[in-house]
């Protein structure tokens, strides 16, 4: 991309910010070019909600490493696709109960046991206060990871989960991985605040908190994105929302309701019940965003 004219600024982000950004003409234009570089060399980062599509013997798709971690919520209805494209499933304490109560439920003309055997969690990590001693035993005599982490009561067990994942992933294969949560939103508020604050502690890990109706996942204002909708099972409506610091300026493309150049914050404009135009969603800010979108009910 190039730019021809004097009449704009264009910040870090590559955000075109008009006169306010300085009144020396000379300076003006050294912070035109840096910037301009900057905005040349700002990475992408796309994003696809290929988790939400059943995985074919002949996909193209990029190989992605997907972890999942059940919390204690009702499970989503596509948990058994979630746990299928995991490599590794983790149970943040209580969610070991969903797991054992529900997962048979979703297959109701098979034999529960035979479910549970066949949904065996790899591990099961948090402080312990919620799991039932029958559900520890019986993963742990299948071979189930079992960390006690009560000794820790200033993280959540969705934090204890992150940090064993970040843990023992390779660090060459950590731009492939992908975290996705189970039952995260919805239910108690402390919970669903707690859930998302996992999103800014590790924000160099790619985490999407699910529920039933949507998914969130953190836009690091270090990169430009891509969001790439997969318009059979997630959309139209989204948002693109500024939790724990104001956005001086996000653009966005693909929206009916598009941003440009515009601030956002809570007390003033937030973008929520947004639409998905079509295939693809821009979005370039100068502060991290929370993305999110509902998933269709199929
Ligand atoms: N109602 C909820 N809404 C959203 N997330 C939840 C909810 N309940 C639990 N979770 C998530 O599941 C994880 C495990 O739940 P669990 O009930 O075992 O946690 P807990 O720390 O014992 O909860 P409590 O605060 O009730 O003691 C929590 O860390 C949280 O991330
Ligand atoms: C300021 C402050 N507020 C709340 C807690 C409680 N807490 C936070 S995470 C957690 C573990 C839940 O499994 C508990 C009990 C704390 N420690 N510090």
């Amino acid at each position: 991309m190039t730019l021809t004219d004097g009449e704009l600024t264009v910040n870090a982000n590559g955000n075109a910010c008009g006169e306010r950004c300085g009144r020396d003409p000379k300076r003006n234009k050294e912070t035109r070019s840096r910037s301009h570089i900057i905005m040349l060399v700002m990475e992408l980062m796309t994003h696809s909600s290929s988790f939400l599509l059943p995985s074919t013997p002949t996909d193209s798709r990029p190989s992605l490493t997907y972890a999942l971690v059940v919390l204690n919520q009702r499970l989503p209805r596509f948990a058994p696709l979630l746990w299928q494209h995991a490599k590794l499933r983790l149970c943040a304490d209580g969610g070991a109960n969903r797991v054992y109560d529900e997962l048979p439920q979703l297959f109701p003309h098979e034999d529960p046991s035979d479910i549970r055997r066949r949904y065996k969690p790899d591990l099961i990590k948090g402080d312990m206060d919620s799991i039932r001693k029958e559900v520890m035993d019986f993963y742990a005599s299948l071979g189930t990871k079992v960390v006690d982490e009560s000794h820790d009561q200033d993280t959540t067990d969705l934090h204890k989960c992150v940090a064993y994942i970040r843990d023992c992933t390779p660090n060459l294969e950590k731009s492939n991985l992908r975290i996705l949560v189970a039952g995260a939103l919805g239910g108690r508020f402390d919970h669903e605040a707690g859930n998302i604050n996992v999103l800014y502690r590790f924000s160099d890990i790619r985490i999407i908190l699910l529920s039933d109706d949507c998914h969130i996942q953190l836009l690091p204002k270090t990169h430009r994105h891509d969001i790439y909708i997969q318009s059979s099972v997630e959309g139209p409506h989204c948002g693109l929302i500024p939790i724990g610091m104001p956005s001086g300026s996000t653009s966005t493309t693909g929206l009916e309701w598009d941003l440009d150049n515009t601030e956002t914050r809570f007390g003033g404009l937030v973008s929520t019940s947004n639409i998905v135009k079509g295939e693809k969603v821009t979005v370039r800010s100068d502060s991290d965003l929370l993305w999110t979108i509902s998933i269709k009910n199929q």
